[in-house]
C-alpha cells in the first residue's frame, strides 16, 4: 500500500492530498496542465519537500513530518522516468547501466540486470554510444537503468510524450511487459488516454492540487460525472477470457461475463488468457433490435444507465452497462432521440472488430497492442 498524505505550496499553487494506493501494479495520475502531477512525483521522490507530509511505500517511511522524518532522495528506493532519458553522453548504454546499478544501495543481482536488459529488450545496444540511440530506445535505456538500482517504486512523468507515433507504438509493449513481469508499484503520469486505457490499473484524478477521484481504472473510465468520459476519445476498458481463434481472420475471440462474445482482429493467444480491451465511445453504435447480417462482428446486449447531453448540446454520451461491465457510446442527439434513449432501457450496442485496432500506429507485431493488454492465462 502506499500512503500519500502531502500538503505543499509553491507560490500561487497548493498541492493537498490524502490518498491510499494500491502497492503494486500501475497507478496513472492524470489532471489538467498545471494540475500538479509532477509536483507529486517531486514530492514522492523527495526532489521537493512538502511542508507537511507522510510518505509510505510498502511499509517503508519516506517521510513523516509529524515525527521529524525526512530521507533525502537518495535514500529513497525509487526509479524516476523523466519525459526525456538523461543518459552520460560519454558512456555507452552499458555504462550508463553500470551507473544505475552502482549507485544504488541494493543493486539488481547479474540475474536480475539479464532479465531487465532482455525485459527492455536492449542486449544489442549495450556497446552504442548514447547519441546512436533513437527517442525509444533512449527511453528504454534509461527506464533499464531506473529499475538496475532495485526500487521499491517506480515513478514514470510522461515517459511516452517526447516520442513520435511510430516510437511511441515500439516502447508502449515494453511498458507493459514490465506490468506483467516485474512486481515494482508504477507511479505514471500521463496525458494520453491510450496509454493510460492500456497501461493502468487505478486512476487517480487531479485538479487544482487537489484529488478529484481516486479508484480502479474500469470504475473510473466511465463516470459521467468525470472530465474522462466527456473528452473525444474516451473510452472504457472491457475485460474477457479468450476463448478461440480464427487464424484465416486473425480474429481472437474473447468471451465476457454471460454468454456474450467479443471478437478482435489480434494474434493468437492460449485459450483463457485474460485480455483488456479499450473501446472508444465513439466507435459504439446502438440500436434497438438484435441485429441481423451486419458486418458489425459485436453486438452486445446493453442496459442503458445514463444519458447525458455534451459538447455543443448536438452529442449524448451514453453509459451502458454489459454484463455487468460499463461501456460508454457516444452518438448525435439527433439519433438519441429518434430511439428515445432512457435509462432502463434494453438495446444493442454494436463494436466495429476493426474499430478496435484503430489507434494502430506501430508495426503490426505492436499495433493490436495499442488497444489490448494481455496477462497470462488464468489458472
Ligand atoms: N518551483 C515552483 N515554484 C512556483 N510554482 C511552481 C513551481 N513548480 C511548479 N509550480 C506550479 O505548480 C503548479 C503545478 O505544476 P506541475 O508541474 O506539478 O503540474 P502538472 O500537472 O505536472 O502540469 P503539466 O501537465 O503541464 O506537466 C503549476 O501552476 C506550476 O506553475
Amino acid at each position: 500500500m502506499i500512503r500519500l498524505q502531502l500538503k505543499q505550496r509553491l507560490a500561487d499553487f497548493t498541492l493537498d492530498l490524502d490518498l491510499t494506493l494500491p502497492g503494486r501494479g500501475v497507478t496513472a495520475i492524470v489532471g489538467p496542465s498545471g494540475s500538479g502531477k509532477t509536483t507529486l512525483l517531486r514530492c514522492i521522490a523527495g526532489l521537493e519537500r512538502a511542508a507537511e507530509a507522510r510518505i509510505e511505500v510498502n511499509g517503508n517511511c519516506w517521510q513523516d513530518s509529524e515525527r521529524a522524518v525526512w530521507l533525502p532522495p537518495h535514500q529513497r528506493a525509487l526509479g524516476y522516468v523523466f519525459q526525456e532519458a538523461s543518459l552520460f553522453p560519454h558512456l555507452d548504454v552499458q555504462g550508463n547501466l553500470d551507473y544505475g546499478r552502482r549507485r544504488s544501495r541494493s543493486p539488481a543481482s547479474d540475474s536480475q540486470t539479464a532479465q531487465i536488459i532482455k525485459l527492455l529488450g536492449i542486449g544489442h545496444l549495450l556497446k552504442r554510444g548514447t547519441a546512436s540511440l533513437s527517442g525509444g530506445e533512449r527511453q528504454r535505456v534509461g527506464i533499464a537503468r531506473a529499475l538496475l538500482g532495485s526500487p521499491g517504486l517506480l515513478l514514470m512523468d510522461e515517459p511516452l510524450t517526447a516520442l513520435d507515433p511510430q516510437r511511441k507504438a515500439e516502447i508502449l509493449p515494453y511498458l507493459e511487459r514490465l506490468h506483467a513481469e516485474l512486481d515494482i508499484p508504477l507511479l505514471y503520469v500521463s496525458h494520453a488516454p491510450d496509454e493510460v486505457a492500456r497501461l493502468a490499473d487505478h486512476l487517480v484524478l487531479l485538479n487544482n492540487g487537489r484529488m478529484q477521484a481516486s479508484g480502479p481504472l474500469q470504475a473510473l473510465l466511465p463516470r459521467l460525472d468525470l472530465p474522462l468520459a466527456h473528452s473525444d476519445d474516451a473510452r472504457v476498458v472491457l475485460e474477457g477470457v479468450v476463448s478461440g481463434y480464427r487464424s484465416a481472420y486473425q480474429l481472437l475471440s474473447l468471451r465476457l461475463a454471460g454468454d456474450e462474445h467479443l471478437h478482435v482482429i489480434h494474434g493468437e493467444l492460449p485459450p483463457g488468457t485474460r485480455v483488456r480491451v479499450a473501446v472508444q465511445a465513439r466507435d459504439v453504435s446502438l440500436v434497438l433490435e438484435q441485429p441481423q447480417h451486419s458486418s458489425m462482428l459485436n453486438r452486445l446486449p446493453a442496459t442503458v444507465c445514463a444519458v447525458e447531453t455534451i459538447a455543443d448540446a448536438a452529442q449524448v454520451l451514453v453509459r451502458l452497462d454489459v454484463q455487468g461491465q460499463p461501456l460508454l457510446a457516444r452518438v448525435t442527439r439527433f439519433s438519441a432521440d429518434q430511439l428515445e434513449l432512457h435509462p432502463g432501457q434494453t438495446l444493442w450496442a454494436q463494436i466495429k472488430a476493426v474499430a478496435l485496432l484503430s489507434q494502430a500506429a506501430g508495426p503490426p507485431s505492436s499495433r493490436f497492442a495499442t488497444t489490448i493488454a494481455a496477462s497470462a492465462p488464468d489458472q
